[in-house]
């Protein structure tokens, strides 16, 4: 679906938060141990995944890791979104109903959904991973249908790649009516505003001081 590529920037940070050198490798090499990396230094992803999707405490581990440094580059990143005067971001978060923090600075929630068979085979056919493994994965996380009773929009992707580009873009017309981003841009002005002001006034009163 590479024409809603642009809205859909959100998906990377995890991925570079990993990266070697970043203080989230550092912190998984550390907990985990070398044997989750792969030769050339990266985060071997399908032990890690087997590991964590076996073992509830060493997922909180990971969690505890990445979870807090996941939303503060997504807050980043949206903020850059907005200086660069784009309307909205769609951020993807699978887990945002379970870490739970950011729930409450999401304008809209969309949930895509699908039957509960269809998840699982996509799962094991894009993982390789065998059925109890997808399983596992699958339960680690809240049921779809829980998900789904706390959106604003929910796309359903049991069917065609086309019927669910067809729901994107309803989606995506609603949100363009939004007018939600001008009041984040006044908050925004104002604290600038203010910010701007308290240097001035703290660069008199020193001046004044000085003379
Ligand atoms: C566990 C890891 C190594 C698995 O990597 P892998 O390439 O196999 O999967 P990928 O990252 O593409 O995630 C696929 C899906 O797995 C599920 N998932 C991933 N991490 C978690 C988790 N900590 N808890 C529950 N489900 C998870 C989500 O549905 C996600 O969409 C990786 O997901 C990771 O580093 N996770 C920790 C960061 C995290 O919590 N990411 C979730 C996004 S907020
Ligand atoms: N409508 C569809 N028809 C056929 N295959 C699909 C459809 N939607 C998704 N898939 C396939 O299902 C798999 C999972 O899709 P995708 O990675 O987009 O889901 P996701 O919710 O982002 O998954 P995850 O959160 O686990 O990363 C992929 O292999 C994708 O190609």
């Amino acid at each position: 679906m590479k024409e809603f590529q642009l809205w859909m920037l959100m998906s990377l940070p995890e991925k570079v938060l990993v990266e070697p050198g970043r203080a989230a490798w550092h912190d998984i090499r550390r907990v985990f141990g070398p044997s989750m990396f792969l030769e050339n230094g990266e985060v071997d992803r399908v032990a890690l995944g087997r590991l964590v999707f076996s073992d509830e405490q060493k997922r909180r581990q990971l969690n505890k890791i990445t979870h807090n440094r996941i939303q503060r580059l997504m807050i980043w990143e949206t903020l850059k979104l907005l200086c660069q005067g784009h309307q909205f971001a769609i951020l993807d978060m699978p887990l945002l109903f379970e870490s739970g923090a950011a729930v409450d600075y999401m304008e809209k929630i969309i949930v895509v959904s699908c039957e509960e068979d269809i998840q699982l085979s996509r799962l094991m056919e894009r993982s390789g991973q065998s059925e109890d493994e997808c399983r596992r994965r699958i339960d680690s996380q809240l049921a779809l249908s829980t998900k789904r009773q706390h959106a604003h929009f929910v796309i359903e992707n049991s069917g065609s790649r086309l019927e669910t580009a067809q729901q994107v873009r309803r989606v995506l017309s609603v949100l363009r009516t939004n007018r939600a981003h001008w009041r984040l841009r006044g908050s925004l002005l104002l604290l600038v505003i203010g910010c701007v002001s308290l240097t001035l006034w703290v660069m008199w009163q020193r001046s004044l001081n000085h003379g």
